[in-house]
């Protein structure tokens, strides 16, 4: 989106939305300051008329044209303040959900390195700059322009060289304010720096609000907080004397300016020159052009910072997307649900690949578990069948297709994944489980949630399905987050299946029940499992022994269980044991929780004696 590639496109950008609204503002505004200007210079027409004992005719044409500027200027100004808001509202929509699309649309390591709230955070305050700086160029920078150019008019019917000399004046003015209030930015950019660490810091807090409580850290982190404020309110300090500075010197060359040009008119006035009336509106105008000057001046800095706020977030947001759909891409047309990997190499960083020129073919309907030491690669597998990222080297093929060459919506719908932290949004659990296919009736929602082994523990909830699950499901536990999450799977009614079991140990119930649900899933789908405890895949088709990232074993787990010294049969001795291996340069063992060896229960042991004969 080229817009994103600087603040004054993306200014222009939702301006040429709505081009001919923002262009009757602008007419609308011109016509208000004009009516403004036209006010003194009835003013003028009426005073002439009283001192110089016109007919009362004349007197009361001017007091009319002068109400009727009054009232004409004051409708304007409201039509186009309602219009203003009317307008920015409209867009601010606008821009809000184009980022949000814009921003879901980036690649994974984009969110990693970015704080949600702060995405969240800046997503909303661009509408807000948007609205802002409208705001100045319509409000606060068009109207003294226009004051100015009209004022200069009338002075010029007065006293071309007076008209001149002010001309000068107001553009000196302007320019000065300008050029020593832009230097006031630092003092903006570092309160604005530090009310960022503030706010960061707020939902930092909240966010651990356990860790606070548990730690019994109120106090402690009150008292962090306070210096962390203390720091933020020196900036802004400094920020605010700044402005003060700069309006008190204003307000000492206002003093003189209108000083000077009073006792000039008057000497003119003395001499003859000029009448009572060209004294009022010299007076009146050289107030509304200082006035004009200075709220000009204003205006372009705040329209500076706005800008500088605006690329700031533009810089953040508006990067160009790194994984894309093929121009033209087709959607994945779904088949029987095979996967297949061809010469596959990849890596995070280019620089430190992480799986080397891997090749296996998964027909339709086969169950196969990836297992492996950690940090071997096997959730990496599952990241590039979903396309979460693309390899650097070879294909994936889903029902032959290139995961590449079609478009990342239809391959995320043709798969259903059961990710090891089941991640819930602050909605109902109906809701949460209809997330995968929002077009399903209630009664599906239940047939999926029974099949998952939800229904007792849902039941048991205060509202049932009603019932909110908390921010990131914090109300349930994760045996209960794991089964909606199959749930969810069930109801996607995906051939392929993808399941990242969790690392974290469950007790033995949930994890029985998890088990079961994950069976029912399984039937007559494609699967690959990621398996920590090995005796949730001694029943699968076919098991891939991954180590720093190769396949080092490939076959039937009873197979691959009687091979003497296969790198399968010693991981599961190790796991019998309560090891684990980490895929480190040198690696090392780890013990692992007490349910993984409890996890080797009747069916795997089952399993073992059916291996080695002994069954
Ligand atoms: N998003 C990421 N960015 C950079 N490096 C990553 C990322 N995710 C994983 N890695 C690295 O890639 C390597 C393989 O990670 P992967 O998660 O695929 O291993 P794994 O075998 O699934 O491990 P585990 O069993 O511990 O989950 C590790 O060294 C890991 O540090």
């Amino acid at each position: 989106m080229r817009f994103l590639h600087s603040p004054a496109r993306f200014l222009l950008h939702y301006l040429a939305e709505r081009p001919w609204s923002f262009l009757l503002l602008g007419m609308i505004v011109v016509a208000a300051s004009a009516g403004s200007i036209g006010t003194q210079y009835a003013m003028k027409l009426l005073v002439d008329a009283m001192t110089m004992r016109s007919a009362l005719n004349l007197v009361y044409a001017s007091l009319a044209l002068f109400i009727g500027l009054v009232v004409a200027e004051s409708l304007l100004q409201r039509a186009a303040a309602f219009l203003l808001g009317h307008l920015t509202v409209k867009s601010g929509i606008q821009i809000r959900l184009d980022m949000f699309d814009y921003l879901t649309g980036h690649q994974m390591p984009f969110f990693q390195q970015q704080r949600a709230g702060s995405l969240g955070h800046r997503i909303g305050s661009l509408a807000g700059n948007f609205g802002a700086l409208v705001h100045r160029l319509v409000m606060e920078v068009t109207p003294p322009i226009v004051a100015f150019v009209g004022a200069l008019i009338i002075f010029f019917t007065i006293d071309a060289r007076m008209a001149a000399v002010l001309g000068l004046i107001f553009l000196a003015v302007t320019a000065i304010l300008v050029r020593h209030g832009l230097k006031g930015h630092v003092h903006h950019r570092a309160f604005a720096q530090k009310a960022g660490v503030v706010g960061g810091e707020l939902v930092d807090l909240i966010g651990n609000i356990w860790v606070l409580k548990a730690f019994a850290a109120r106090r402690r982190e009150l008292d962090r907080l306070g210096g962390i404020l203390e720091d933020e309110a020196k900036a802004q300090r400094k920020g605010w004397f700044f402005v003060e500075r700069v309006r008190g010197l204003y307000d000492i060359a206002m003093a003189a300016m209108v000083a000077g040009t009073l006792i000039w008119a008057i000497g003119r006035w003395s001499a003859g020159a000029v009448t009572t009336g060209d004294v009022v509106v010299i007076t009146t105008l050289t107030f509304r052009m200082l006035h004009g000057a200075r709220d000009l001046a204003m205006a372009l800095i705040d329209t500076s910072q706005q800008f500088s706020y605006l690329d700031e977030t533009l810089e953040i947001v508006g990067v160009p997307h790194t994984l894309t759909d093929a121009p033209d891409a087709p959607a994945l047309v779904p088949g029987a649900g095979t996967v297949r990997f061809e010469g596959v190499s990849f890596g995070y960083d280019k620089a430190r690949p992480i799986l080397h020129d891997l090749s296996f073919d998964v027909p339709a309907g086969q169950k196969v578990g990836i297992v492996g030491p950690s940090g071997a690669g096997k959730s990496s597998i599952l990241q590039l069948v979903q396309r979460f990222y693309d390899a650097q080297a070879g294909r994936v093929l889903i029902d032959g297709q290139p995961a590449a060459g079609v478009t990342q919506e239809s391959l995320n719908q043709a798969i259903a994944m059961v990710p090891q932290e089941v991640l819930l949004f602050h909605r109902s659990v109906m809701e949460n489980i209809r997330f995968a296919r929002p077009d399903a009736s209630d009664a599906d929602v239940q047939r999926a949630a029974e099949a998952a082994g939800c229904a007792e523990f849902i039941a048991d909830l205060p509202q049932g399905y009603d019932s909110i699950v908390g921010e990131r499901g914090t109300s349930l536990s994760g045996g209960q987050r794991q089964r909606i999450g199959i749930a969810r799977a069930f109801l996607k009614d995906a051939r392929i299946v993808l399941l990242d079991e969790a690392t974290s140990a469950l007790d033995t119930e949930s994890e029985l029940a998890v088990q079961a649900g994950l069976e029912r899933l399984m039937v007559g789908r494609t699967v690959l499992a990621v398996a920590h405890r090995l005796s949730t895949i001694a029943e699968f088709d076919r098991v891939l022994v991954v180590e720093r990232g190769r396949i080092v074993e490939d076959g039937a787990p009873q197979h691959l269980l009687m091979r003497e010294d296969g790198e399968f049969r010693r991981l599961w001795t190790m796991q019998a044991q309560g090891l684990e291996l980490d895929d480190k340069p040198q690696p090392r063992l780890r013990l692992i929780g007490g349910n993984a060896v409890m996890g080797l229960n009747d069916r795997v042991q089952a399993a073992w004696r059916r291996a080695s004969g002994k069954g």
